[in-house]
């Protein structure tokens, strides 16, 4: 019985599982495996007369296409259990809130009168981006990194409001990082841009949202087009919104505390610049991850924290760091970077909403500097 006390529902009116996955079987569909190829059919029979050619290939053609159905429909299970481990995430995370909306008002009015006293900072998480043509020569690079000081305002009731949401607070935060975990450390997703109209027909075909295919034009291959897979596959339709909703994950796992880099890597003329900077109509992942971690931080009532943005903006090349806030004129604030033997020292710049951050990086871009020789090394490496 005294068990039974201490455990907790997530079933509170108001707060039903999201009806995009409402079905009578909470739990997913265990898994079922269906093999392709029978145990029985890989049990040797030498008894049996030869088949002739044609029917070999038909049968192997048959056992071909059961082994691509079976892939299908196991990845399918996957976003099946996908979707429900989101699901599940979206309830707990909305309980929390609802958990610390409760533990706020409760505590409010007393909160108010007692002189609040700032006892602690913890540097929190990181948000990096990167962009590069090519990984061992990083020619013409951009590194974005952003802190997230956490301030904690204490005093005797908030102390005992926080010492009684803290833990669930860090489970949800727990359990989110460990959700993008399982689904992979590292993601790797594939973009592609609308052709130009000197560029020819496209040779790239969208089979599923996974996988590109690529037709080599080689017709000497019985198969000259090739599959390519990846986290996510993004068409030439794709706009930057719907780009971004994949990245948006990460920026809550950032502002839990946990380090986050996103890495725009191709040729030149690929799309690096659009995905990241974009344009003041096509906002790229700089912005809107900006963007989303103040609407996080502004909205999250789950934390008794206050949160503080700090940009740094260098730029690699030629294994020269150039620090593109250095001409900061209110920035005083430094932060080192890197390992201890050979950190670089930068500028770091405070944010408070996302338009300070839009024109931060403005200046930063254009701290870059005009020098061709850097467009002209990256063409150069593309080229060979
Ligand atoms: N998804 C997209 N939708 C529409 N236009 C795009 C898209 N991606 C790239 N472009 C356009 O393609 C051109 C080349 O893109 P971009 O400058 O981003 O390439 P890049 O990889 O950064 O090149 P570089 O390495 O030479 O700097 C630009 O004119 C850009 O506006």
């Amino acid at each position: 019985m005294a068990e039974q006390k201490k455990r907790w529902t997530w079933e509170l009116p108001g707060f039903e599982p999201r009806k995009s996955f409402e079905r009578d079987d909470p739990e997913p569909h265990p898994v079922v495996r269906r093999l392709s190829v029978s145990p029985s059919s890989l049990v040797q029979r030498p008894e049996l007369p030869k088949q002739p050619l044609a029917a070999k290939l038909q049968k192997l053609k048959d056992q071909l296409q059961h082994a691509r159905e079976d892939y299908l429909e196991l990845r399918q299970e996957a976003s099946d259990l996908r979707e429900y481990s989101n699901a599940k995430l979206d309830r707990v995370t909305r309980y929390l809130g609802v958990l610390a909306d409760r533990a706020h008002k409760l505590d409010s009015h007393r909160i108010n009168q007692i002189k609040l006293s700032l006892q602690s900072q913890v540097v929190t998480g990181s948000f990096c981006f990167l962009v590069a043509n090519d990984l061992d020569l990083l020619p013409s690079s951009i590194f974005w990194h952003y802190n997230s000081n956490v301030s904690s305002f204490y005093d005797q009731a908030a102390l005992e409001t926080e010492a009684r949401i803290s833990p669930l607070i860090n489970e949800k935060k727990k359990l989110f990082n460990e959700l993008l975990t399982a689904k992979g450390n590292v993601k790797v997703f594939c973009r592609t841009r609308p052709l130009f109209e000197d560029e020819g027909p496209s040779i790239v075909e969208f089979p599923d949202e996974f996988t590109i295919r690529i037709n080599t034009g080689d017709d000497s291959l019985t198969n000259p087009k090739k599959d390519y897979e990846f986290d996510r596959v993004y068409g030439p339709h794709v706009g930057q919104g719907e780009f971004f909703r994949d990245v948006q994950p990460f920026v809550q796992s950032a502002l839990d505390g946990y380090n986050v880099s996103v890495f725009a890597y191709g040729q030149s003329r690929s799309g690096k610049t659009h995905t990241m900077e974009g344009s003041s109509h096509e906002r790229g992942l700089y912005q809107r991850s900006f963007e989303e971690l103040f609407d996080l931080s502004n909205s999250d009532t789950t934390s008794t924290s206050q949160y503080s943005f700090y940009v740094t903006a260098f730029e690699l090349y030629n294994e020269q760091v150039q620090d593109l806030l250095g001409e900061s004129i209110n920035s005083m604030s430094r932060i080192n970077i890197g390992p201890q033997d050979s950190f670089v020292e930068l500028v770091q710049q405070k944010v408070d909403n996302p338009l300070d951050f839009s024109i931060l990086l403005k200046g930063a871009i254009q701290n870059r500097g005009r020098d061709s020789a850097k467009a002209t090394v990256s063409h150069l490496y593309v080229d060979e």
